[in-house]
């Protein structure tokens, strides 16, 4: 049973593995470095979710029905229950997405046959063909995709399975040959007119993109993709890459582009002009900027976010910024007094006493039991007493997989201290931008590995990436949150989680959540749970869970 399957030169990064392979029309594989995504262009069959109890099965989005959008978030919320039933959950939150033009980013491959400009991706999902639509996608069947390939790639087809369709390391674009109308094997090749799970701002930046280069052989020459990132805020940024190396003819052609782009609706209205990037072999021209700012709304606070081409960015403005709330409440002090005496509901049946909590040292050791001592971590720790839910200003924060700071920001305020480390260069680079930017003075971050700075801080070790972090032992380490990729957590990692208080797990992926929550339940019990619907018509959800310890 799969929740993800790979999709071929498709829609935008949802950034959660590594590296990915991409085709371009011409069938050369081209590696990218970055956080791209590899999720697939499906929606969840209603009827068939009820029948299985897993994230499998999905079936090939052929247009975006907004009234589908309600029984498909349910379905997927059933099956969610269902999995981490084992795990006696508290209620399910769930944040929605607008239903539609949520997306911020997306990826096109560019195919230019027959002097037409067309932008193309690759469902990988194995969805059964529909009956033939005629006018919708002759083109396609055209190009040897045989029926069934043709009657998938509608053009309301590609909106949806666009949405989550992304870059993905898989077979070369095949275009079907399957033939007798069974489903082709490989990618199915699927062509956007217009893209309605996007921005709206993105659909008018397509639209200007497919009009210029339609005008501009200098624009349109060896173009093989189109990346769009637009934000929230109005600002936005495209980016062009070709087989073929860029000069000064280009950067002035694109100059137009981007006269263009700016006086579309939203980029107007903004005051923004977007940023056009031009990408060769080894070349990378930016004309004014490679990334581009977001305005994040949290808890009534506005938050500038600065989002670099290439790098992670969460997909879905809206439902980020639901995240970053709900992050923000998990995390946030609870007033002692009720609360503390409040018992999880699992404990109070299980007629447990809340727990002593150990006091974490920065060796991931738990208080020696000395009663002095224990005094002493327990004013360290602001007298937080055993059961305070959240972590508070007394307290610090280690965050792995910070990215841009996205978690960081926000959260920083409710902590004393915040220990943040990202492997990617340019996320961190990005991450200390928006720690500036955002006033965050009380951020220690660092440019590692997460495996790497897990066993750095257990062995009590020290690094050159962690000068001016300080002594280990001053640190108050009780809180950790983790945001990382598809696969989840290694075993370490998960070990290392074990020994905080509290836990906020945010993933992308309920299935290796799930298996971590396996090793990490014999000692934290779930005390919020999540789903957040960043990814409207596809099986896929994010999630996040708040766990604290369980009475000893
Ligand atoms: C799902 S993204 C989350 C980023 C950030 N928390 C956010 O909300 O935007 C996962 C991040 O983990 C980073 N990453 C992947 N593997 C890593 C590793 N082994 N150590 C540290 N960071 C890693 C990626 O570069 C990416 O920024």
């Amino acid at each position: 049973m799969q929740l993800h399957r790979r999709v071929l030169g498709s829609a935008a990064g949802l950034g959660r593995t590594c590296n990915t392979l991409r085709a371009a029309p011409t069938r050369t594989y081209l590696q990218f470095k970055h956080n791209m995504s590899v999720t697939v262009a499906t929606a969840v069959a209603v009827a068939e979710e009820a029948a299985t109890p897993s994230f499998v099965a999905p079936v090939a989005v052929t247009s975006v029905d907004e009234t589908q959008y309600g029984p498909q978030l349910q379905a997927k919320i059933r099956k969610l229950k269902d999995l981490f039933a084992e795990f006696n959950p508290p209620e399910l939150e769930v944040f929605e997405s607008p239903p539609s033009h949520y997306r911020m980013r997306a990826e096109f491959t560019i195919e230019q046959r027959d002097g037409n400009f067309r932008y193309v991706m690759f469902d990988n999902s194995p969805a059964p063909p529909p009956p033939p639509q005629p006018g919708t996608a002759a083109e396609d069947a055209a190009d040897g995709g045989g029926a069934a390939a043709a009657a998938a790639a509608s053009t309301s087809a590609p909106a949806a399975a666009a949405s989550e369709a992304a870059a993905a390391a898989a077979p070369p674009a095949r275009g079907g040959g399957g033939g007798g109308g069974g489903r082709p094997k490989g990618p199915r090749r699927v062509t956007v007119e217009s893209f309605p799970v996007a921005s709206r701002q993105l659909n008018e930046l397509m639209e200007v993109v497919r009009r210029e280069c339609a005008e501009c052989p200098e624009l349109r020459t060896r173009l093989f993709q189109a990346n769009f990132h637009t934000t929230l805020a109005g600002d936005a940024m495209v980016t062009l890459l070709y087989h073929r190396k860029l000069g000064p003819e280009w950067a002035a052609a694109a100059e137009r582009l981007r006269d263009a782009l700016a006086a579309t609706p939203t980029a107007a209205a903004a005051g923004r002009r977007p940023h056009v990037i031009g990408r060769s072999r080894k070349q990378k021209l930016e004309l004014e900027a490679g990334f581009v700012l977001e305005s994040l709304t949290v808890g009534g606070r506005q938050y500038v976010q600065k989002q670099v081409e290439g790098a992670f960015s969460q997909p879905n403005g809206t439902v980020c910024q639901h995240m970053l709330g709900w992050a923000m409440d998990v995390t946030r002090a609870q007033p002692q007094g009720p609360e503390e005496g409040q018992q999880p509901a699992q404990e109070a049946q299980e007629g447990q006493q809340p727990q002593k909590r150990p006091r974490l040292t920065a060796a991931g050791e738990a208080g020696d039991g000395a009663p002095e001592a224990e005094a002493e971590a327990e004013a360290a720790n602001g007298g937080g007493g055993e059961a305070a839910e959240g972590g508070g200003p007394q307290d610090d924060l280690l965050e792995l997989y910070c990215g841009n700071g996205n978690f960081t920001v926000p959260l920083a305020q409710n902590f004393r201290r915040v220990v943040a480390t990202e492997v990617s260069k340019s996320s961190v680079e990005a991450a200390r931008f928006n720690l500036e930017a955002n006033g965050v003075s009380n951020v220690f971050l660092a440019r590692m590995a997460s495996e790497e700075f897990a066993e750095t801080m257990r062995a009590r070790g020290s690094r050159r990436r962690l000068e001016g972090l300080g002594p280990w032992e001053e640190l108050r380490l009780r809180t950790i949150l983790v945001d990382p990729p598809r696969a989840g957590l290694d075993d370490f990692t998960v070990q290392l989680l074990q020994e905080f208080d509290r836990i906020v797990y945010i993933s992308c992926n309920p299935e290796t959540l799930h298996a971590n929550l396996r090793a990490i339940a014999a000692t934290h019990r779930i005390a919020r749970f999540a789903a957040f619907d960043q990814f409207p018509y596809t099986h896929h959800l994010e999630c996040g869970v708040y766990l604290t310890r369980r009475a000893a």
